[in-house]
């Protein structure tokens, strides 16, 4: 049976200048009614042109944005029913974020650093430790823990980021432009990261990326333009080449038409 994780139908999204929710002319339209499934166990990406709305639609599923119109429901619930206090424990327990810019604490360690949303959940110092531990190991950086944020390289702060994220077991990874602030050679690295948390972990993960090399390694990818879905591409049969290929027409074909506009 196919689970879904994420569901939306016709969702809207509008934002304000100024909060001037009154006044129409203030109105910026960013998601058009959108009709998304993201199903369990799936790795996917969110393309599309700049500022057409992959960073809204990202947080509106991460629920740090309520939605304007339609409906969206995160495993079967519908978010508009949930109590604040419901959206904020989802978001802490089920869903773990891991941003372009990283958002480690420079007053804490690194070990710390990771364990964070585990302090915030009041969780035994010795469960903490142990899982704190354990992931460091998995992803390889067990010899940092000590240091502080500032002694690390970009790749390594980003892996410290992702090990934050799974402590508290999510089944979602959400990541917004991850490999923003590295190298070719981190960004590599990171997405073998990726590849591991869906393979090995079968956690679901939603990445939303500039980069065609990054978004082959899903198996699903939304274009959003301009607020509406551009078009879905699904890697078939395994076959990234091929995947690749239509990553980049897909691309260009919005390239052109944006120049056109
Ligand atoms: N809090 C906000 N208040 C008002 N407008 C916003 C807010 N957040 C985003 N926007 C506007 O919504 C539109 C979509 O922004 P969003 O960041 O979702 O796009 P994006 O596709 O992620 O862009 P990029 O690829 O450049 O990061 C933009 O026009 C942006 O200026």
């Amino acid at each position: 049976m196919v689970t879904e994780i994420i569901r939306t139908e016709k969702l809207v999204k509008n934002y304000y200048r100024n909060n001037d929710t009154k006044n129409p002319e203030a109105r910026i339209e960013v998601l058009k009614g959108l009709d998304i499934t993201v199903n369990e166990g799936e790795y996917v990406c969110i393309m599309g042109s700049s500022g057409g709305g992959k960073t809204t639609l990202l947080k509106i599923f991460g629920m740090m944005e309520a939605i304007t119109d339609g409906k969206f429901y995160f495993k079967g619930r519908d978010a508009s029913d949930l109590w604040k206090d419901e959206l904020a424990d989802i978001r802490r327990r089920e869903i773990g974020f891991v941003f372009q810019d990283f958002y480690l604490m420079d007053s804490l360690s690194v070990g710390e650093n990771i364990m964070v949303p585990m302090i915030l959940d009041k969780a035994l110092a010795s469960e903490m430790k142990e899982k704190m531990q354990g992931l460091a190991k998995r992803f390889g950086v067990e010899k940092l823990l000590d240091k502080a944020p500032k002694e690390l390289s970009g790749g390594e702060k980003q892996r410290i980021a992702i090990c934050r994220a799974l402590i508290n077991d999510p089944d979602v990874i959400m990541a917004d432009e991850p490999t923003g602030n590295l190298d070719a050679k981190s960004s590599r690295r990171l997405m073998e990261t990726f590849d591991e948390i869906n393979q090995g972990m079968k956690k679901n993960i939603i990445l939303v990326t500039h980069d065609p090399k990054i978004a082959c390694r899903s198996s699903k990818i939304f274009f959003i333009d301009d607020g509406v879905i551009a078009a879905v591409l699904e890697k078939r049969d395994g076959d990234s080449a091929q995947f690749y290929r239509e990553i980049l027409r897909m691309m260009e074909q919005m390239e052109g038409q944006t120049d056109a506009d």
